[in-house]
C-alpha cells in the first residue's frame, strides 16, 4: 500500500510590484490576521519604510529591531511578541530579520508577513530558517510567511549589491542541485524531481538573463524577485533547503564564522558556487557560465571581490563540510592542495 504523505507549504499571497507597500492594509484585510502586529525589522529597512509600513498595518504595531541572526535575537522577538500580546509578525528588511521574525512566528504558532526591502536572498518566501549558532548553522523548519509583499519601487532602490547578491544566491542552485543528486547517489538521500528541476531551471533563467539585469532597472527588481520565489518555492516543495543550498553555503556559512558579515550571503555563495562547480565537472564544466554570469551582474567572483585574503578561503574550503551534516562534493574533506588547485584554476585566488 502507497503510505507516503508531505505537507508542501506555501505562502497565500505573493504581491510583487510597484508600490504594493500601499496594499499591504488589503493583504492583511485578505489574511484575516486580527489584532495587533509586531514589526521586526533592521536599523536600515526601519529608518526606510518603518513607518510607511506601520501605518499601513494599523493597530499600533511594536517593533523589534534585529541586528545579528541567531537564537538570542530569536529569543528576543518571541519575548517582545508575548509581552506586546501580538497576533501576527512582520518581518521588514533582508535575510537577518526575516529569518528571525519567521523562527520566532513559528515559535509562537503565529502567523507571518515577509516584507523584503532587498531582493539579496531566497528565505523571502521559503519555509526555512537559517540560523548560526557556535560553529554550526541550522536550517530550521518553519511556517513559510502567510503574505509576501515585495516593492519593486523599494527594492530597485536599496544599494545595486544587494540585487547581486539575490542573483548570486539563485545561480548557486546549479551547484546546489548538483550536491543534492550526488548525495542521492552516494547517500540515499531522498531528492524531489520537482524541486531540483525548479531549482535548476531559476538558476538558468537568470543566467540567460544575466545581461538584461541593470542597476536602476525596476524591471530588474521584478526579475530576481521572481527567481527569489521560485527558489523559495522549491526549498517548500523539496522540505529543505537542498534545492538551493549545497556546498557553496557550506564555503559562506564558514567563511561568517570567520569574519562575521565581511561579505554580503549572496556574494559569497556565487563565489562559492563557482568552485564548486569546478570540483564536480572539472576544468571544462559549468564553472566557467556561473562566474561569466556573476561577473556580468557585477557580483564578485574572485576572493579579493569579497574581501578575504587567499589562506581563508582555502580555510572555509577545508573546513566547511563541518558545518552541518549535509553530504555535498566536499565529502568528509577535501585536502588543501585540492583546494588551492580549484581556487586558482578558477582565479578565485
Ligand atoms: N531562510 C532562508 O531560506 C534563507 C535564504 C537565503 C539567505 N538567508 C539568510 O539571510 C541572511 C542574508 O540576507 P541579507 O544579505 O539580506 O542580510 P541582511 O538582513 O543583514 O541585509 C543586508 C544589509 O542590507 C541592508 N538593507 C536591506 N534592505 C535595504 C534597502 N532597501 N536599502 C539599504 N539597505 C538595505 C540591511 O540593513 C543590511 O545591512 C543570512 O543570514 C542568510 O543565512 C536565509
Ligand atoms: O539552509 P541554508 O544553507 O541556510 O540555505 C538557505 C538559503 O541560503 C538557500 O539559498
Ligand atoms: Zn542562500
Amino acid at each position: 500500500m502507497f503510505e507516503k504523505s508531505t505537507w508542501i507549504k506555501l505562502p497565500r499571497n505573493v504581491v510583487v510590484g510597484h508600490g504594493v507597500l500601499d496594499d499591504l492594509g488589503d493583504v492583511v484585510a485578505d489574511l484575516s490576521v486580527a489584532g495587533r502586529p509586531l514589526v521586526v525589522t533592521s536599523p536600515t529597512p526601519n529608518d526606510l519604510v518603518g513607518d510607511r509600513v506601520r501605518a499601513h498595518l494599523g493597530g499600533d504595531p511594536a517593533t523589534v529591531t534585529v541586528e545579528t541572526a541567531g537564537f538570542g535575537a530569536v529569543e528576543r522577538v518571541v519575548d517582545a511578541a508575548e509581552a506586546e500580546s501580538a497576533t501576527y509578525l512582520v518581518g521588514l528588511g533582508g535575510g537577518k530579520p526575516i529569518d528571525t521574525a519567521k523562527m520566532a512566528a513559528d515559535r509562537l504558532g503565529l502567523g507571518f508577513i515577509s516584507i523584503p526591502t532587498a531582493a539579496s536572498h531566497d528565505g523571502i518566501v521559503s519555509g526555512r530558517s537559517s540560523i548560526p549558532e557556535g560553529d554550526t548553522r541550522h536550517s530550521v523548519a518553519a511556517d513559510p510567511p502567510l503574505a509576501v509583499v515585495a516593492d519593486t519601487e523599494v527594492i530597485a532602490a536599496a544599494p545595486w549589491e544587494l540585487t547581486t547578491a539575490g542573483c548570486a544566491d539563485i545561480v548557486s542552485n546549479y551547484t546546489a542541485v548538483e550536491d543534492w543528486k550526488l548525495a542521492h547517489r552516494l547517500q540515499d538521500v531522498h531528492y524531489s524531481e520537482y524541486a531540483g528541476e525548479l531549482a535548476r531551471m531559476t538558476a538558468e533563467l537568470l543566467v540567460e538573463s544575466a545581461g538584461s539585469i541593470k542597476q536602476g532597472l525596476e524591471e530588474s527588481a521584478w526579475v530576481v524577485v521572481k527567481a527569489l520565489v521560485s527558489s523559495g518555492v522549491a526549498m517548500s516543495i523539496a522540505g529543505s533547503s537542498r534545492p538551493a543550498s549545497g556546498a557553496e553555503h557550506l564555503f559562506s556559512h564558514r567563511l561568517d564564522r570567520i569574519a562575521p558579515d565581511r561579505a554580503l550571503h549572496g556574494h559569497q555563495v556565487g563565489v562559492g558556487s563557482i568552485i564548486v562547480a569546478y570540483l564536480h565537472e572539472g576544468e571544462k564544466g559549468m564553472w566557467r557560465n556561473i562566474r561569466d554570469a556573476l561577473d556580468v551582474i557585477g557580483a564578485p567572483t574572485t576572493a579579493a571581490d569579497l574581501g578575504f585574503d587567499d589562506e581563508t578561503i582555502i580555510e572555509a574550503l577545508t573546513t566547511a563540510h563541518r558545518i552541518r551534516d549535509r553530504y555535498t562534493i566536499l565529502g568528509n574533506g577535501i585536502s588543501e592542495a585540492a583546494a588551492r588547485e580549484a581556487a586558482v584554476t578558477t582565479g578565485v585566488i
